[in-house]
Formats: structure tokens, C-alpha cells, sequence
């Protein structure tokens, strides 16, 4: 199965995803679908190589005005933080980890009972790179999507049994996280939250399995593409001692890349398109992408909190006050995810598109 057309058939049409690629052939070559034009591939010299710059943030006690203060600088300045000590204990953490591991370690015709348009759970589906119909080159990853709807009941009741429990729990204790660092990004814009912002920042939540097989060459290869991410705040979970992993773009311009490593316990705080656009630029989604490994595979479990579909999304009169412009048209946020799902990652081009 070397041409091109039996690989996508493979793994895109028959629903065995890249990791049941890499399960059934010894490849020594990267299959030509994965075969990154040199422009998206992260190569070192793309790489900073002096210590991470990301704040890493102890958020041991949320009323310290100090936390408030460093966490508003960081959404600002690099729009991507760790924080530590949040009160969750690494046991719980790692447990998450070993139940989508162990999803992935599923057999194929297990995992495929979950594939996207014919999956037997509602609230749960699995694909493979991020938009296979629209994309020219895949990515070297397939996840697993769950939606959070803690109000309807049995939601939960048709998700994998080999890590149900735990995906349950997680959103569950990443939700005050959420509420919390947003409660301090609202603040510090002057705006405080009820119940209608509550539905626009999180209304909704959804967590994926990232699953990242090892790859023969991965320096042509990407896990996830140059991307914001759209929704308001992610909270993501990565895998302890795994080389290389996320990378976020160094500066607005220019092409250089600064690694985010994994902190043991910690989680990495990505802020979405939609607060760039409320607090008119006052907080930056930042652009990051994924590489992979030769001789390991990479689970990362991202949260991601954001509005509900119709909700509409402009900048906070609260910034406009002192007669600034806003930066943004207002959108629908349904019609804001169709633009995103619709073509391949492609860095920030969907809040471009709603530029002023
Ligand atoms: O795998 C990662 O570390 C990040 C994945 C990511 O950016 C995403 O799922 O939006
Ligand atoms: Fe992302």
C-alpha cells in the first residue's frame, strides 16, 4: 500500500486513522499524503533555542492579586501560559493520560465504532488529521472529540467505557479552572460575567485525545498545523517527558517558534480568537502547531471552553468606552467555526477574515 490514493483510502475512507496505519505496516518512509511542503515544516532552525519565555504561572491561591496580574500580562504579551498548583493532583492527571492511551490502544474495529458520521455516541467522535476531505496534506495525528452537555441526561452514557469516567471528571474539574482564569481576564477589561457572557465565554466545552503515532520521518511530517486556536480559553494537557511537542510562534511576524515543554502536573492556558476579538487585542490568541516523534507516540488532551453557537461575538463595549475603534465586525460564532472547519489549519486566517 505505497500510492498515495490506497494511504488516504486506508486511513481517511476505511476509518483506520494514522494510527491504525502505523500499527499494520513497518513504515521506514513517511507516505507521500504526509509529506509537508517545506514552508510548514518546523525545522530547527525555526526553533529558539534559548529557554522557553512562556510564564509559568502558581496559581496556588486565585485571590492573590499578584496571579490576577501575571495572568492578564500573559494573555496579553504571549497569549499562552502554564499554570501549576491548581489544586488538581498529578495522579488524577496521569490517569487521564492512560484512559486515552488506552482508547487508542483499542482494536481498529473498536476505535471505528466511533468514527465521525457513523459513530454510535452523539456526544463523541473520532476522525483523523483535522479536516481529511480538505486538505491536501494530512497531519500525522487522529483524536477524539467529546462534547460536555452536563444538562442533558445519559450524555455521557454512549462514550468509550475504557475512559468514560475520567473524561467525565476532567471537565469537571476543569470547569471552575476555566471560570476562574476568565473571571480575571473580564475583570481586568472592566466587564464582569453574567449569565449571557457566560454562554459566550463558556457556554460550551468539548475535549479532545490527541494521538500522535510515532513517525518514520518526522521532520517532514506535522502533527497539528499552524493554528489558533478559535474558542475562548483552552486548557491543555500534555504528556510528561515527550521531546518534541507544542510549539507557539515566537512573534506576530517573522517565522520562529518557541517550544512549550511539558511541566509535570501542569496545564498549558491557550486564549482563543473570540478574547482577542472582545478585549479588541488586548489579548492575543497565539499561533502553535505539533510535532512528532520517531520513536514515541504523544497524547495531549486539550480542553477547549467557548460560546455557544449563537452567540455573537464583537468587542466588549467596556474597551470601546474611550471612543476606540473596534478591530473586529461582529460575528455569529456558528458562522466563525464553519469558517475554521471548513479548510485546512492555516494560522489565524479565520480572525483575518473578520478585520476591520
Ligand atoms: O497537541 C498539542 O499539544 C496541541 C493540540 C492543539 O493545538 C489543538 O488540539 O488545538
Ligand atoms: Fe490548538
Amino acid at each position: 500500500m505505497t500510492p498515495t490514493n490506497d494511504v488516504r483510502e486506508f486511513v481517511v475512507n476505511q476509518r483506520n486513522g494514522v494510527k491504525g496505519l502505523v500499527d499494520s505496516l513497518k513504515l521506514t518512509a513517511l507516505p507521500s499524503p504526509y509529506i509537508q511542503p517545506s514552508q510548514e515544516r518546523l525545522t530547527s532552525d525555526k526553533i529558539l533555542s534559548s529557554p522557553s519565555q512562556i510564564p509559568v504561572i502558581d496559581v496556588s491561591n486565585w485571590n492573590d492579586p499578584q496571579v490576577a496580574s501575571e495572568i492578564c500580562h500573559a494573555a496579553a504579551k504571549h497569549g499562552l501560559f502554564q499554570i501549576v498548583n491548581h489544586g488538581i493532583v498529578p495522579g488524577e492527571l496521569k490517569a487521564l493520560i492512560a484512559a486515552a492511551r488506552g482508547f487508542f490502544e483499542l482494536p481498529a474495529e473498536e476505535r471505528r465504532r466511533y468514527w465521525r458520521g457513523s459513530s454510535v455516541s452523539e456526544t463523541a467522535w473520532l476522525t483523523t488529521s483535522f479536516n481529511p476531505y480538505k486538505e491536501s496534506i494530512l497531519e500525522w495525528r487522529d483524536f477524539l472529540k467529546f462534547e460536555f452537555l452536563p444538562q442533558r441526561h445519559g450524555y455521557d452514557a454512549t462514550w468509550p467505557p475504557v475512559c468514560r469516567e475520567q473524561v467525565t471528571d476532567h471537565f469537571k474539574r476543569m470547569k471552575p479552572i476555566a471560570n476562574k482564569i476568565l473571571t480575571i481576564l473580564m475583570n481586568n477589561l472592566n466587564s464582569t460575567i453574567d449569565d449571557s457572557s457566560n454562554q459566550t465565554l463558556m457556554g460550551t466545552m468539548r475535549m479532545n485525545f490527541n494521538y500522535y503515532p510515532e513517525c518514520p520521518e518526522p521532520t517532514l511530517a506535522i502533527g497539528t498545523g499552524r493554528h489558533s486556536d478559535i474558542n475562548t480559553l483552552t486548557l491543555l494537557l500534555q504528556e510528561d517527558g515527550i521531546l518534541s511537542s507544542l510549539y507557539a510562534r515566537a512573534t506576530e511576524d517573522g517565522d520562529k517558534w518557541i517550544h512549550v515543554p511539558p511541566i509535570p502536573g501542569a496545564i498549558v492556558v491557550n486564549i482563543g480568537d473570540v478574547l482577542q476579538i472582545m478585549s479588541n487585542d488586548r489579548y492575543r490568541s497565539v499561533e502553535h502547531c505539533v510535532l512528532v516523534n520517531r520513536s514515541c507516540s504523544r497524547v495531549s488532551i486539550p480542553v477547549f471552553c467557548g460560546p455557544v453557537n449563537d452567540s455573537a461575538i464583537e468587542p466588549l463595549p467596556e474597551v470601546l468606552e474611550n471612543n476606540e475603534m473596534a478591530r473586529y465586525r461582529k460575528v455569529v460564532y456558528s458562522d466563525y467555526l464553519k469558517d475554521f472547519f471548513e479548510r485546512p489549519h492555516d494560522g489565524k486566517t479565520t480572525i483575518e477574515s473578520i478585520k476591520l
